[in-house]
C-alpha cells in the first residue's frame, strides 16, 4: 500500500500552518515527522487520521482518496493524538473491551490483553485512575491497535514512558512495520529516537535550523 500525500496545504484563519507538503510513504515505513514546535506535526496527523480536513491538495492511501472515502479510510488508520482520552474510572480491560466494541473488528479478551503487553502495559484489571501518565499512555497506544491499521500515526508517543518500555516499544513497532508491512508515521522532539526507530524522516515547516541538523545526521529525508 502507499499513501501519497500531494501538496497539502492548511490555514487557520489568516495563518498559514501547511503549505504544500507532499511526500510518499509504502508500507513497511516508519516516517518521522519532525519541526519546532506549532510547525504544523499533530495539524498533518490530525488531516490524515481523518479528523481535519486539508484547505488544498490531495491525499490517497491505497485505493481510497481522502476527498470521497473518508469512512473507509477510518478502518484502516489509526491515530494516537498527544491527549490521553480514557475511561478514568474503568479498568484497563474494560477500556479494551469498550473500544474493541467500537471498532470494526473482533477480538478476544486475550488478544486485547496481549495489545496492552505488546505496549509493556501489565495492569489489565486496574482501573484507569490508579495509572501513571506513561501507562495512560501505553493504554491509547494500545487502543488505537485494536483494529490493526495500515497505516499508524502517532503524536508524540513516548512523551513521559521510561527507557525500558520505550526501547521495548520501539522494537514492536519496527517488527509491525517490517513483518507485518504496516506504515507508521511518527512525531517525537527526541532526535535520537527518530534516528533509531524510522526510516526516514519529513521536516514540517522552513526551518533552516532543523533542516541542518537533519542534514548531519544522514537521515534519509523525504521532504523538507
Ligand atoms: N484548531 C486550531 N485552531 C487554530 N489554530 C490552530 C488549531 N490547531 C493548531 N493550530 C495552530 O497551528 C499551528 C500548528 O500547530 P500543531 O499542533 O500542528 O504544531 P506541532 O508541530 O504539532 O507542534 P508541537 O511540536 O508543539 O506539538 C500552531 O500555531 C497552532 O497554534
Amino acid at each position: 500500500m502507499q499513501l501519497e500525500i500531494e501538496k497539502v496545504s492548511k490555514s487557520f484563519g489568516k495563518k498559514k500552518v501547511l503549505e504544500n507538503v507532499s511526500f510518499q510513504v509504502e508500507s513497511g515505513e516508519i516516517i518521522g515527522l519532525v519541526g519546532e514546535n506549532g510547525a504544523g506535526k499533530s495539524s498533518l496527523l490530525r488531516i490524515l487520521a481523518t479528523i481535519s480536513k486539508a484547505n488544498s491538495g490531495s491525499i490517497r492511501l491505497g485505493e481510497w482518496t481522502y476527498g470521497k472515502n473518508r469512512k473507509q479510510l477510518r478502518r484502516i488508520v489509526g491515530f494516537v493524538p498527544q491527549d490521553i482520552a480514557l475511561w478514568e474510572d474503568m479498568t484497563v480491560k474494560e477500556n479494551m473491551m469498550f473500544f474493541e466494541k467500537l471498532s470494526w473488528v473482533h477480538r478476544s479478551k486475550e488478544e486485547l490483553k496481549k495489545l496492552c503487553e505488546d505496549m509493556e502495559l501489565f495492569k489489565w484489571n486496574e482501573p484507569v485512575h490508579t495509572l501513571s501518565g506513561g501507562m495512560k499512555r501505553k493504554l491509547n497506544m494500545a487502543i488505537s491497535l485494536i483494529h490493526n491499521p495500515e497505516l499508524l500515526l502517532l503524536d508524540e508517543p513516548t512523551v513521559g514512558i521510561d527507557l525500558r518500555s520505550k526501547k521495548e516499544i520501539a522494537g514492536y513497532l519496527k517488527q509491525r512495520a517490517k513483518v507485518d508491512h504496516k506504515m507508521i508515521m511518527y512525531t517525537s522532539h527526541d532526535m535520537d529516537e527518530i534516528q533509531s526507530i524510522c526510516d526516514a524522516v519529513v521536516c514540517i515547516g522552513n526551518d533552516p535550523f532543523y533542516e541542518n541538523l537533519l542534514r548531519e545526521t544522514n537521515m534519509k529525508i523525504i521532504s523538507i
